[in-house]
């Protein structure tokens, strides 16, 4: 395991494969995990790709920091992160509030992205009321009060009545800080990159699960509309966790989106 010290707050993260002169591919995780939800993505792009994953602040192993965040926050610790390690022109791969998190880094650092996959997410998801309302359920019962609707956007009914690794993922919510979770909420809350969108400039991926109830598919969609020339794609019964509940249709998107990154065939502006 490996932490790094970036902003006060130790941040756990890994890096792991590669091969060739292939750019690293950075996977941000999303609300209430931890980098585990890569894990069969991971295992099936090692061999091709450095592949770099971390634990936001406040999530899994790093440390909580000062709560409330704002994206800001989240985007200094990945920049501070891949400073670091002395990554850069990286193709960046955030879930949820981590294609949040993806979109700032793109609109602060573009000289660290090479590519953008943004999963599961948007440029502005939710609704300030939204997020106070489940800020107040959570002070008031925990994250116990709303793991069970939560699981209803992550997984599809199949997965949540019948798949073994179940339990586990919720679990992996449950045992997240409290104030990691809602200091989180509140930088998702804030955060809004409608107009930033039409600006970004490399290849971009769009894709999410047709099951998606977080960012369902027509809000991925306006995404994708409003950047230049980006790709989108839909899997077929995921819901808002497709790496875990698809690994292999999402490595199969991944991988045919960065074949023309990689060859330096891509289209972009
Ligand atoms: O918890 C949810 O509803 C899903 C989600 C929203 C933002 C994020 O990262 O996950």
């Amino acid at each position: 395991m490996q932490f790094v010290q970036v902003n006060g707050v130790s941040l756990h993260h890994q890096i792991i494969g590669g091969a060739g002169n292939k750019p690293v591919i950075v996977f941000i995780n999303s609300l209430g995990t931890d980098f585990r939800i890569w894990r069969d993505v991971i295992v099936r792009l090692a061999g091709s790709y450095p592949l770099l994953t971390y634990d936001k602040r406040g999530h899994g192993l790093s440390d909580v920091g000062q709560a409330p965040y704002s994206i800001e926050d989240h985007v200094d610790d990945l920049i501070g992160l891949l400073e670091h390690l002395k990554v850069s022109d990286a193709v960046v791969c955030g879930l949820s509030v981590g294609g949040l998190i993806a979109q700032g880094l793109y609109v602060r650092r573009p000289d660290l992205v090479k590519a953008l996959i943004l999963c599961d997410t948007a440029h502005k998801i939710g609704t300030a009321d939204m997020w106070a309302a489940r800020i107040a359920a959570i002070d008031e019962s925990g994250l116990d009060g709303i793991v069970d609707g939560v699981m209803e956007r992550w997984f599809t009914p199949a997965f949540r009545e019948s798949d073994s690794a179940f339990p586990g993922y919720r679990n992996m919510m449950l045992r997240q800080p409290v104030e990691g979770y809602t200091g989180t909420c509140a930088a998702i809350r804030d955060a809004d990159y409608t107009a930033a969108a039409g600006e970004i400039a490399v290849p971009t991926l769009c894709v999410v699960g047709d099951q998606d109830g977080a960012t369902p598919p027509e809000l991925v969609l306006s995404l994708a509309k409003l950047i230049p020339r980006a790709r989108y794609e839909v899997i077929k019964d995921a819901g808002h966790i497709p790496c875990v509940e698809q690994p292999e249709m999402l490595t199969t998107i991944i991988e045919a989106f960065l074949a023309p990154v990689i060859s330096g065939e891509a289209a972009h502006g």
